[in-house]
């Protein structure tokens, strides 16, 4: 439907559903204007708050105003340039388990083996965000990310009755093991936060901002437990998604995958990957960024004008919802070329993105504050794979793209993995 009106209306219009009013724009100048916004009257949209309330809460990710800018000043310092250089190391070993079960895998089935590569990808994610953020290893945070994931699957599809009449409490089957899964959650994140030791780390920032704020234990709980979740969600899956969707697109494109191996080699040398050695991989940057532009995680960014506004010229009444649609911009052939559907990275070598047409990250104030981090952890997986195996996509393969809350491959991905005899 949504397609349809911007095929017949254009990069801006509205539309309502119910008694909630929507503006669907990818016109530059409003998205210029969105980029450079740094009101708090411009916010999060509340629409789907009721659905997803069990998954984020009131924590970073949703909530708007001076709340926000609290959380945002507590867990942005967390992920600055200089604290992601001192976690390389402890990404470099977490991608370890996947690259010894590879090999071992390979060994076993006479130098090749069909993988689906979804779980073990989500696994190194998941250790990465534990010992860097939580201090906990991918054991004790496993059973989180599971539910997380389960959460996630119960709440992206829009509860249209506690949407539409506020009836959120009303006991659905879906409500119910939503319900049952934020229970648990909770209970582990506190676990988790009982057993935590002197490290200095994201969740030692976010105990400390309690420990000085004179909020009672239940509220100090509530802003502990959604800003953990938060974090176990957004750095988790969207990472791990970008990462077999790079994979299945080097499969696709030996040519890349050449390039980006030899680079790894030039670059490494045979010395383990760190900070320095990322820095200098550009070939594996422009693919990472390449497969973000065709693959974003992040399908739409979402406002809401809490106050009346204007962007770009246009006067947006307060509560109305803006949604930009990334993919749309993403891959509209007058700001990137007639090539727009072709994997190239190259269109990334010599010039920065542009600001309004290249959106994988979002947008503006609320723009992803672990976007260092997750290139990072992206740099340091895919190239420790690239330096071991030989990629091709699977016959098995199904393309599957699909939203839940972030777009997925739903069907998962199929390599073929064979490995790299000698290099040069
Ligand atoms: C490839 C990986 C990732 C992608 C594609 C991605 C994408 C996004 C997008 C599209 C947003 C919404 C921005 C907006 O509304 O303008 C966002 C927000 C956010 N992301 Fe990421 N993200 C990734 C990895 C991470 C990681 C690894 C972390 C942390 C460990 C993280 C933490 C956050 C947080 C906390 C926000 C909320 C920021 C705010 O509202 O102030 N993300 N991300």
């Amino acid at each position: 439907m949504v397609v349809y009106k911007y095929r017949e209306k254009g990069p801006i219009f509205t539309y309502s559903m119910g008694n909630v009013v929507f503006l669907h724009v990818s016109r530059p100048d409003v998205v210029r204007d969105i980029n450079l916004c740094v009101s708090l009257d411009l916010g999060k949209s509340s629409y789907l708050k009721a659905t997803h309330e069990p998954l984020f809460g009131g924590g970073i990710l949703k909530s708007n105003g001076e709340a926000w800018l609290h959380q945002r000043k507590i867990i942005a310092p967390e992920f600055f340039l200089d604290k992601v250089k001192g976690m390389v190391d402890l990404m470099v070993d977490s991608a370890q388990p996947l690259l010894k079960l590879w090999e071992e895998r390979v060994d076993r089935n006479g130098g090749i083996i069909d993988i689906k590569i979804d779980d073990d990808i989500r696994a190194y994610s998941a250790d990465v965000i534990s010992r860097t953020c939580f201090g906990s290893s991918y054991i004790k945070g496993k059973e989180i990310f599971m539910k997380i994931r389960e959460l996630q699957q119960a709440v992206s599809k829009p509860n249209v009755l506690a949407e539409m009449t506020g009836l959120r409490f009303f006991p659905s089957a879906r409500n119910k093991q939503a319900w049952e899964l934020q229970k648990e959650v909770r209970k582990l994140i506190l676990e988790i936060v009982n057993e935590s030791g002197e490290d200095r780390n994201l969740l030692s920032a976010i105990l400390h901002s309690t420990s000085c704020s004179r909020v009672g234990i239940a509220e100090a709980e509530n802003f502990i437990v959604d800003n953990c979740k938060s974090i176990y969600f957004a750095g988790y899956e969207s990472t791990a998604v970008t990462a077999a969707w790079c994979l299945m697109l080097l499969g696709l494109h030996p040519e890349w995958q050449d390039r980006v191996r030899a680079e790894v080699h030039e670059v490494c040398g045979g010395r383990p990957v760190d900070s320095q050695s990322l820095q200098k991989m550009k070939n594996l940057t422009m693919v990472i960024q390449e497969t973000l532009r065709l693959y974003p995680a992040g399908a739409f960014v979402s406002r809401q004008a809490l106050q009346d506004l204007k962007l770009g010229g246009v006067h947006i009444p307060k509560g109305v919802n803006i949604y930009i649609p990334v993919s749309t911009i993403h891959l509209d052939p007058k700001l990137w070329g007639a090539d727009v559907k072709e994997f190239n990275p190259e269109r990334f070598s010599d010039v920065r993105p542009q600001l309004n047409s290249y959106l994988p990250f979002g947008a503006g104030a609320r723009t992803c504050l672990g976007q260092g981090f997750a290139m990072a952890e992206l740099k340091i997986l895919i190239s420790l794979i690239i330096s071991k195996f030989i990629l091709k996509l699977s016959p098995h393969y199904e393309h599957s793209p699909t939203l839940k809350l972030i777009v997925e491959p739903e069907l998962g991905v199929d390599l073929t993995l064979t490995k790299v005899q000698c290099l040069y």
